[in-house]
């Protein structure tokens, strides 16, 4: 693993802050979204996705508020998720500063978070998310960074792939909950989980 704080890490643009100017807007099904004024050329950082961090018995017992919860590692072991990356970065490695390995953490975005709580699903994103350590060294927490995966013009909605599995969340009763997907993409699978 090569150290977060070298010159050539290209996860180091997440630490200068958010750079275009966001809006917050009312979407007609997926209630509030975020849309930049300005242009975002692919492979750019657009927000971190803050919050307060979560063990896992606390994030258990907050699950019948579930909206704003996004737990750290789960599902970021899977390539796919990292395929903007790859196009937009073709010289990128994959693990530079960003670890990935499964933890028991959650970042819950209720109380406590920016404007990254507001960006919606979408089954054909123009986000990703990608784990990047800077400020410690502890592959359980990484912070969760949303980068373009493609050129985004004024106005359109960003989203990312939430990268649930079907029919794999549960509430603290251990039923299987299910909330449908209105990305509206023609790519859409009907569910967010
Ligand atoms: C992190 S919040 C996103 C901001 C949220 N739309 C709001 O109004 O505050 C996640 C929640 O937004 C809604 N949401 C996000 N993407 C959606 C989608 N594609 N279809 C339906 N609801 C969606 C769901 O209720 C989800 O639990």
């Amino acid at each position: 693993m090569k150290k977060s704080n070298e010159a050539s890490c290209y996860n180091r643009v997440s630490q200068q802050g958010i750079k275009f100017q966001m809006e917050i807007f009312k979407t007609e099904a997926r209630g509030w979204g975020v849309r930049s004024l300005n242009s975002i050329p692919s492979g750019s950082f657009i927000c971190e996705y803050a919050g307060e961090l979560l063990e896992e018995k606390e994030a258990e017992r907050r699950t019948s508020n579930d909206e704003y919860l996004f737990d750290i590692g789960n599902n970021y072991n899977d390539g796919s998720l990292w395929g903007g990356l790859s196009n937009v970065m073709p010289d990128a490695p994959l693990s530079s500063c960003g670890v990935v390995e499964d933890g028991g953490f959650t970042i819950d975005a209720v109380e406590y978070g920016n404007v990254g709580r507001f960006v919606n699903h979408s089954c054909s994103p123009n986000l990703y998310a990608q784990n990047v350590l800077y400020d410690h060294e502890d592959k359980r927490t990484p912070h969760i960074m949303l980068f373009a995966a493609e050129n985004i013009p004024p106005l359109q909605e960003l989203t990312y792939h939430y990268n649930y599995v079907i029919d794999q969340v549960y509430d603290s009763s251990g039923n299987i909950k299910k909330k449908s997907c209105f990305c509206g993409s023609s790519e859409c699978t009907g569910r967010l989980y």
